[in-house]
């Protein structure tokens, strides 16, 4: 049995490398930019008017004069107009080019308008008051986003300001979730007393969604016949497998041999650490990586954030982050394995406190619902002191 340290750099030796494509930008929200994206032009793009009222030239308003006829509209979305009398204004609208000859707008609160003739009220002007003169957020060929940075909102604005109809991004991969066991009925069977509903598949395929995955889902019954007749097409249609039990050392946990009899070599099964000690990790020499997360929910669930999701993040060429977060109880545990911890946090002033919530192991499902997260507690030590700070890794966002 390996380290849990020792599991993560095989892990980190083994990413993969997606390829990119481009897609439309209205599909592009929370994939990962697979390009630089620079200022295509300045931002704003010209000088830019910024309230609906009128533009003259600051020049006439120093010299007294402040009843303006008005000569003609600059509407937004217009081509530039140009005043031809600095005693005359032009009417402006918010988001119009500023026209020719005129460096002040003012609004029309602060005018009278009658009879085409625009008196301004207000004692003071500023020159270029209410002006967005153009560059001054940024300059033509600004860095504005990087390369592998995850795509927000915000950054679809960007991207779109810029002329991204179609967006670079690094392809995903095509993901089969395979869940094992014959006591596992659908999710719409009513079980028997020996049965239960499958919810690991369940479970995964919605942590893949939130990574912007549609996973595809089978169900492969404790026959070693019938598993390795039913691997062989998922072993060629996808990018990645996740198989769900039969990781252990059951009598009917064919998983392991099924594999590598179809081609697989193990990079490494069984690691020092509670839950998911049975954790499987190897790869076919198409490249094709396989996680055989062992079949207790909390098992699945904390080797799928722990490894897998760390191994899409650097194939992705992503950071894989984590939150720092402070032990909030003494914790006295058997050093022989690393414990990862399920933790509820919660907020002090700007501190986040995790709670260990022990629950009843691995098995138990409903001990994950107020887990907001995972920490580890590193194998060779036995006593963890209240405050002491651990990475977390959340469970959500
Ligand atoms: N003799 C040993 N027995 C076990 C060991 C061991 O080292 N020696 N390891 C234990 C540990 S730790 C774990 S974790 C489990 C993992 O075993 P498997 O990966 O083979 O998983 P299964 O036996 O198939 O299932 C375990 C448990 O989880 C439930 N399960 C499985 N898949 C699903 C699913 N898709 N949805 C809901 N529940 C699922 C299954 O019903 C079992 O109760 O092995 C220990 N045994
Ligand atoms: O790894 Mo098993 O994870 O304790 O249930």
């Amino acid at each position: 049995m390996i380290s849990v340290e020792e599991a993560f750099s095989l892990i980190d030796e083994n990413v993969g490398h997606f390829d990119r494509e481009e897609i439309s930008i209205a599909d592009a929200g929370n994939r990962i930019l697979a390009d630089d994206v620079f200022a295509d032009r300045d931002f704003p793009p010209y000088d830019r008017v910024m309230m609906d009222g009128i533009a003259i030239q600051s020049g006439a308003f120093e010299t007294g004069v402040r009843r303006y006829p008005i000569e003609k509209i600059q509407a937004a979305g217009a081509g530039k107009q140009s005043l031809e009398d600095s005693r005359n204004c032009i009417e402006v609208m918010t988001g119009a080019i500023l026209p020719e000859n005129t460096d002040v707008v003012v609004p029309y609160e602060e005018l009278f308008i009658d009879r085409g003739v625009a008196t301004i009220r207000s004692d003071g002007i500023k020159r270029l008051q209410n002006i967005h003169l153009k560059g001054t957020d940024c300059k033509t060929g600004t860095l504005l986003l990087k390369r592998g940075a995850r795509i927000t909102p915000v950054s679809t604005a960007i991207l779109a300001a810029t002329g991204y109809a179609f967006v670079p991004v690094i392809k995903l991969p095509r993901i089969a979730v395979c869940s094992t066991g014959d006591e596992l009925v659908e999710v719409k069977s009513v079980p028997a007393d020996h049965q239960v509903r499958q919810s690991n598949a369940s479970m995964l395929a919605s942590a893949l969604k939130s990574e912007g995955i549609d996973a595809h889902v089978f169900h492969l019954n404790d026959d070693r016949e019938l598993l390795s007749k039913g691997i062989r097409p998922v072993l060629q249609d996808f990018d990645v497998l996740l198989f769900s039990g039969a990781v252990s050392k059951g009598k009917f946990d064919y998983l392991p041999a099924v594999l590598q009899e179809a081609g697989m070599d193990v990079i490494f099964h069984g690691v020092a650490q509670k839950p998911g000690k049975p954790f499987l990790f190897g790869k076919f020499a198409s490249g094709v990586p396989v996680f055989g997360l062992p079949g207790n929910p909390v098992s699945t669930f904390v080797c799928y954030h722990l490894y897998f999701r760390r191994w899409l993040y650097y194939s992705m060429g992503v950071p894989f982050d984590y939150q720092r977060v402070r032990l909030a109880r003494e914790m006295r545990l058997p050093a022989k394995l690393a414990r990862h911890l399920l933790v509820s946090v919660e907020n002090a002033d700007g501190i986040l406190n995790a709670s260990p919530l022990l629950g009843s192991g691995s098995g138990d499902l409903p001990g994950l619902i107020p887990a907001n997260g995972v920490i580890t507690l590193p194998a060779g030590k036995e006593v963890f002191h209240k405050g002491e700070i651990f990475n977390m890794i959340p469970f959500e966002g």
